[in-house]
């Protein structure tokens, strides 16, 4: 695959959402590190914010005290897709945001308002000029409804369960029950941000795809785009949303 010029791509937005577990961190770091993109994960930015409020006793059950404390951490994102970097206060919390008590309180932190302007507006800072790979839930939706490329990555539940499984080491209650995880922590997140593909958006099904096959896949519909030479969705075997 040739790439094209790095002026095309050097000011592109390239929005990547998708359900929990489709693929979207995989995939979008492989995509920019190809590309030399940087590379921005969103969910890091919620799961920093809950680490705080859980470090700082903040009762993240009560949206009143989350949000009056939504402006206190400092939050920053490293963007290198080689090492992608999280931090609080200073701290870096990169393998603490992954732990269960973080994954099980995220939902509720990420639906307050407070939370949502604050790290929206981070994350457009960081945007800036673009040259960038963003994945989350709603960054083709509200965070950069005019980006160049839209992506949403979907997968069945049966292969986003397994696929989590196996990166968790197959841990107690196995596929089934990471599966029930899953679908509770989507359909919590699907009362903040609809997880549907936005308007524009092409829809890449990884359910049968290795990880290797969607990263060349969503890289080739970024290069078309930068390119002005989007090819048709049937021909991608993807469905576009208009
Ligand atoms: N197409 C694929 N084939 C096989 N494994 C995959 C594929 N895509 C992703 N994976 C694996 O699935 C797991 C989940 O992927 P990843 O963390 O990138 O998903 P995510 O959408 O970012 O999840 P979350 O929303 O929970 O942060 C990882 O172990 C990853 O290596
Ligand atoms: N743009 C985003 C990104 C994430 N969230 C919420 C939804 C998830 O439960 C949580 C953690 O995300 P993950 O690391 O699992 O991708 O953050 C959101 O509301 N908006």
């Amino acid at each position: 695959m040739s790439l094209p010029s790095q002026q095309a791509l050097s000011g592109m937005v390239v929005a990547i959402d998708g359900p929990s577990g489709s693929g979207k961190s995989s995939v979008s770091r492989g995509v920019a590190a190809r590309l030399g993109l940087r590379y921005l994960d969103t969910g890091a930015q919620y799961r920093a914010m809950t680490y705080w409020m859980l470090q700082n006793k903040v009762d993240v059950g009560d949206p009143a005290a989350v949000a009056a404390d939504a402006g206190t951490p400092v939050i920053v994102s490293g963007t290198d897709p080689a090492a992608p970097a999280i931090g609080v206060d200073g701290e870096d919390v990169a393998v603490q945001i992954r732990e269960a008590d973080v994954t099980g309180a995220v939902s509720a932190v990420a639906a307050v308002p407070e939370v949502r302007a604050r790290l929206i507006a981070l994350q457009r800072e960081i945007i800036g000029g673009g040259g960038i790979v963003v994945e989350g839930r709603d960054i083709a939706s509200v965070v950069a409804p005019a980006a160049g490329a839209k992506i949403f990555l979907t997968a069945s539940q049966e292969a986003r369960a397994a696929r989590r499984n196996t990166e968790n080491g197959g841990g107690a209650g196995g596929v089934a029950a990471t599966r029930e995880a899953l679908t509770r922590r989507d359909s919590v997140d699907s009362r903040t941000n609809a997880l549907a593909a936005a308007p524009g958006a092409v829809v890449v099904d990884a359910t049968e795809l290795t990880l290797e096959q969607v990263i060349e896949q969503v890289a080739g519909i970024v290069i078309h785009t930068a390119e002005g030479t989007a090819p048709d969705a049937a021909s991608q075997g993807v469905g576009l949303t208009r």
